[in-house]
């Protein structure tokens, strides 16, 4: 029977980053995969693929502002031609992902890896035993018990599309809609329109609900509505073309495509997880803060942890993971943990609305006293000269100047929350930072946080 140091179950960044790191330190990994195209969610149809069309999606965004304040003919853009570039990066993403892992020395063993025990697996027929594994098989589109559902694309769907339709409706309003409706509005057909079915109260509900609600605002204008509390009963095809989708309201929406955008479960259906005695819920596998699952051997780690669905966060909790089972070897306490409270998050949308630390009707919920700064209509020099109108920030600092929270609606919003997400993390207080701000490079987006931090600091 085959046997491993290290067996980990998946491909993607969270799979690579806890197999690259346990072979450099010597392991003897095998790393599973079932999929016919290796390499994971993130390269092949998430963070990266979807880039491809942000990117123009923002370029055509910022020329259409700047129209009459220096651009005379806004760019167009072109969804086959982004379409073609993603698919050159994607196409090279499986072979290179095995070929890269065999350079290393990890075997790469294809099929669907399943428990036999607490420390045995098998792959289609072959059974492996391993000292330590590492769950990261990532999630799937979450399955609803919506008749019609079948007629909805999921998001790798939409990313594959040879071109856009006029009407695309959103099952759903969170990231995934919000993204591709920034997108489908800049890069779509001309009288392009999106609309948003959320079954909560709000959208985006782990963001701040007043930026939120300005990020709609900003969106309605793109002819991107959102509708809340909506409870969709059906969906139904109408003639070769066209989809009818029904709320329990008697509302009825008329549509080109339904896209799924209503969350990812992890992919853990089919592991036989009792088999190992590893515990897990509906939000995913259970781990304690060393990324161990209820049996001490066994690891997980990214979407299909019951933690954060970021990529990012899957190569912390990977190399976190990484870390304990090369202290386990060592006969030491694990001691490698991920700082969840201070990830960021970023939505892909124009302007990007980024976040990191609490929303403030949280630090109400916790009763956690603060001091806020915010403006929700930024009329500063940085906004006038690109034509948005919609830029805003909520600044949330404790009794200890300590940054409690931090959300920014701006193009280059990404940059300016990983500036509050270091200060978090290295506790820099409020005052720190506003001295060091001072010295970012003038004019910026970054220098900016200066003004934003002002009214904390006395004397400014
Ligand atoms: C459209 C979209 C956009 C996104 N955009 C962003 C973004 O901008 N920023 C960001 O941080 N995050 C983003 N994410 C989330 C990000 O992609 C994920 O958090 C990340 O890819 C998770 O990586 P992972 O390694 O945990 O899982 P995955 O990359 O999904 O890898 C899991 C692998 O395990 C394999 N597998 C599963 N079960 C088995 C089994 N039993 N046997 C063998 N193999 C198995 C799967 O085939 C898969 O290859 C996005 C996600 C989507 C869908
Ligand atoms: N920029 C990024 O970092 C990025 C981008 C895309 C995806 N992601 C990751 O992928 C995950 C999945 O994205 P997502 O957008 O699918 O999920 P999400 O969790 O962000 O949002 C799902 C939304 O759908 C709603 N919903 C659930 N069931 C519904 C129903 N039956 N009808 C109507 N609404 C319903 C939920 O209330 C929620 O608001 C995200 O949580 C995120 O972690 C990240």
């Amino acid at each position: 029977m085959p046997e491993y140091d290290v067996m980990i179950i998946g491909s993607g960044t969270a799979g690579q980053t806890a197999a690259y790191r346990l072979r450099d330190a010597g392991f003897k990994i095998g790393l599973v995969e079932h999929s016919p195209q290796p390499g994971g969610t993130c390269a092949l149809r998430g963070c990266q693929a979807k880039k491809y069309f942000y990117e123009g999606a923002e370029t055509v965004a910022r020329s259409r502002h700047m129209e009459n304040i220096g651009i005379k003919t806004p760019a167009q853009g072109d969804w086959g031609q982004l379409l073609n570039a993603k698919n050159k990066f994607t196409q090279k993403v499986p072979e290179n992902t095995v070929t890269r892992l065999e350079e290393k020395g990890i075997d790469f063993i294809r099929g669907h890896a399943r428990f036999t025990g607490e420390k045995s697996l098998s792959v289609e027929g072959t059974n492996y035993t391993m000292t330590n594994a590492i769950v990261a098989a990532g999630a799937a589109p979450a399955s609803l018990p919506i008749p019609g559902m079948e007629l909805a694309l999921d998001s790798q769907s939409f990313l594959e599309l040879e071109k856009l339709p006029r009407r695309i409706l959103f099952v759903g309003g969170g990231f995934i809609s919000f993204e591709f409706a920034h997108f489908a509005a800049r890069l779509g057909p001309s009288g392009s329109s999106c609309v948003i079915l959320e079954a909560g109260p709000r959208p985006l509900g782990p963001f701040d609900e007043e930026m939120v609600a300005l990020l709609t605002e900003a969106s309605a204008p793109e002819n991107i509505t959102v509708h809340c509390q909506v409870e969709v009963t059906g969906i139904e095809k109408i003639g070769s073309e066209k989809m009818r989708v029904h709320t329990a309201d008697n509302g009825v929406f008329d549509t080109d495509i339904v896209v799924h955008g209503a969350g990812r479960s992890p992919a853990i259906d089919d592991l036989d997880l009792e088999n190992a005695d590893v515990t897990y819920s509906k939000k995913g596998i259970s781990v304690d803060r060393f990324m161990t699952t209820s049996n001490p051997r066994i690891y997980a780690v990214g979407d299909c942890a019951d933690t954060i669905q970021l990529a990012r966060v899957a190569d912390a909790e990977a190399g976190a993971a990484a870390q304990n089972i090369q202290k386990r070897r060592s006969g030491m306490a694990a001691s490698a943990t991920v700082a969840y409270s201070s990830v960021p998050s970023l939505l892909f949308t124009y302007p990007q609305y980024g976040m990191v630390g609490e929303t403030e009707n949280k630090l109400e919920e916790k009763a956690i006293s603060y001091r806020k700064n915010q403006n929700m209509r930024l009329e500063w020099p940085t906004y006038k000269r690109v034509g948005l109108t919609s830029a805003a920030y909520k600044i949330l600092v404790g009794d200890q100047g300590q940054i409690l929270g931090a959300h920014i609606l701006s193009d280059n919003a990404s940059g300016m929350i990983q500036t509050f997400s270091l200060a978090m993390k290295n506790n820099i207080s409020v005052h720190k930072l506003h001295e060091q701000c001072i010295l970012a490079p003038y004019p910026s987006r970054e220098s900016d946080l200066t003004y934003m931090l002002n009214s904390f600091v006395p004397g400014n």
